[in-house]
């Protein structure tokens, strides 16, 4: 089962592995065609009723695969307004044939005459609400006629996630859907899953398209979340890093929790962090139950680990962090290795290394990549999301499992993990944590490919390199519609 979401983030990461969207276009309307020819002989009448998107875009596809039928087709809409320029191709390419294809200018006079068969390809997964003018009557006259409707992709009018039907919707025979079934068409019946050629790979690597998923965020201060760094003592880069880095990923605040001792050096790094000192010089126990309570009462997204240390009442305070604290929070560096004994009520992502994988009872390997059951079988023992670290990056909860390929080897310099930290609690603000996790190492990777383009081609990139080119990473690959 696949949500129309999800689909989207596919059909991009397709897209971004080389398969270009056209291709699987053809795809789907030939699937489409195949089932036009299992409801009707060659001959028979075919009315294909197109929308403006790319759902429309298949239906003009499957009308080429359907020469030996009568066919007409029937776009709602003047051509020049087909919002993609694949299904405008396709309308062309119909035209320039010579096929009996329509511009149907007011859908409320569309006339379908009796045709043996209606191919629904208004609407598809690409819609928001009811289904508004011209689509709306049209969804009307295919329900008068005694034609087998197949439908493409969904019946236009039903909700590809919930199966909920608008007033009206479209009373499909046959729905032909692409790639997965969709949790909305579970209780139809007649429903044929066909496959168009998306690669594994789409849902297995984490790519451009996963961006999706965060690039449509925005909204007023305050919806973006606030992020709590507790991290500092015996090191002073790290919190800040994290901090910086959870701005640049689109938090609206970081607050950085370290010791007195290092309030100066670590608000020196940045104006644009605000930083909360505790008494003394590392985190100890007695601090804790403040900033839990800080923690929870802004409902605050928290880093816990950066440049801790690990002194016994450090490591400690940890412990008794994750096991009051109730959100959602990153664990990272010295504060992973409590996370075994501790029974939290927390979300947490943890972001360990090789080495600390080891530590937190993870199986030695030389790269996660190839071994994805190691950081499955850990995440599922831990019951927490694992974002194991090395030359290539894992994700796992337990039970959805992916691998992020992005970045540098250059990238092995210390700080890039804080960075990641940081990124990695923006996304879990608006996120689940196993997308905010897999989004975040793409999003560090990314940035981390654009340093080394840019300043540091060979070796000396630095971890604070990253952080500029960050929202360029999230926001600034938008691509053409393929
Ligand atoms: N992997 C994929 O995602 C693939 C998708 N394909 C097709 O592309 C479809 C999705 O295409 P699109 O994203 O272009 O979207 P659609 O073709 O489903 O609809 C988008 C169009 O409808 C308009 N619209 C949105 N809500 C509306 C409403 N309530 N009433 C009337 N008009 C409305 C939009 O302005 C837009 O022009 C899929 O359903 C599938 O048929 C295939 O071509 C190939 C692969
Ligand atoms: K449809």
């Amino acid at each position: 089962m696949i949500s129309a979401d999800e689909m989207a983030v596919v059909d991009e990461n397709a897209a971004a592995l080389g398969v270009p969207r056209k291709q699987l276009m053809e795809s789907s309307g030939n699937a489409v065609a195949r089932v036009v020819r299992e409801v009707a002989d060659p001959g028979a009448s075919v009315a294909i009723v197109a929308g403006r998107g790319n759902n429309g875009g298949d239906g003009l596809v499957a009308a080429r695969f359907l020469s030996d039928y009568d066919v007409t087709v029937h776009l709602l809409g003047r051509a020049e307004t087909v919002s993609t320029r694949i299904a405008r191709e396709n309308w062309d390419a119909l035209v320039e044939c010579d096929a009996d294809a329509r511009e149907v200018r007011d859908s409320r006079t569309l006339d379908l005459g009796d045709p043996d068969v209606v191919v629904d390809a208004m609407l598809g997964t690409g819609v928001t609400g009811d289904p508004r003018e011209p689509e709306r009557s049209a969804v009307e006259a295919v329900g008068e006629t005694n034609a087998t409707v197949v439908a493409v992709d969904v019946p236009t009018g039903v909700d590809a996630d919930t199966g909920d039907r608008a007033d009206p919707a479209v009373d499909a025979d046959r729905v032909v859907t692409f790639h997965d079934q969709k949790p909305g068409l579970s209780d139809l019946d007649g429903v044929t899953v066909a496959d168009i050629g998306i690669p594994a790979a789409a849902e297995r690597f984490v790519e451009r398209g996963d961006l999706l998923r965060v690039q449509s965020g925005g909204g007023k201060k305050g919806d973006n979340g606030r992020v709590f760094v507790v991290g500092g003592g015996p090191y002073t880069g790290a919190p800040a890093l994290a901090a910086q880095g959870a701005l640049r990923a689109g938090a609206d605040l970081s607050f950085v929790a370290v010791p007195e001792s290092v309030k100066t050096p670590v608000q020196g790094y940045a104006e644009d962090l605000i930083v909360q000192p505790y008494e003394g010089e590392r985190l100890e126990p007695d601090h804790v139950p403040d900033l839990v309570e800080t923690a929870h009462d802004h409902e605050d997204v928290v880093v816990i680990g950066p440049g801790l240390g690990s002194a016994d009442e450090t490591v400690e305070a940890a412990r008794q962090f994750l096991d009051t604290f109730e959100g959602r929070a990153v664990v990272d560096a010295d504060a992973l290795e409590v996370v075994p004994e501790v029974d939290t009520d927390a979300d947490l992502v943890l972001t360990p290394n090789s080495h600390e994988f080891v530590e937190l009872g993870g199986e030695e390997v030389d790269d996660f990549r190839g071994n994805e059951e190691a950081v499955e079988s850990l995440a599922d023992e831990l019951g927490h999301v694992v974002l194991a670290k090395a030359k290539t990056d894992v994700v796992s909860d337990g039970d959805r499992t992916r691998v992020c390929r992005a970045g540098t080897p250059g990238m092995t310099v210390g700080g890039t993990g804080d960075t990641l930290a940081g990124i990695t609690a923006a996304m879990l603000a608006s996120l689940d944590p196993f997308e905010a996790a897999c989004v975040a190492t793409f999003v560090n990777g990314s940035a981390g490919e654009l340093v080394a383009e840019e300043t540091a081609p060979g070796a000396g990139l630095l971890a604070s390199d990253l952080l500029d080119v960050v929202p360029r990473a999230i926001w600034g690959s938008d691509e053409d519609e393929g």
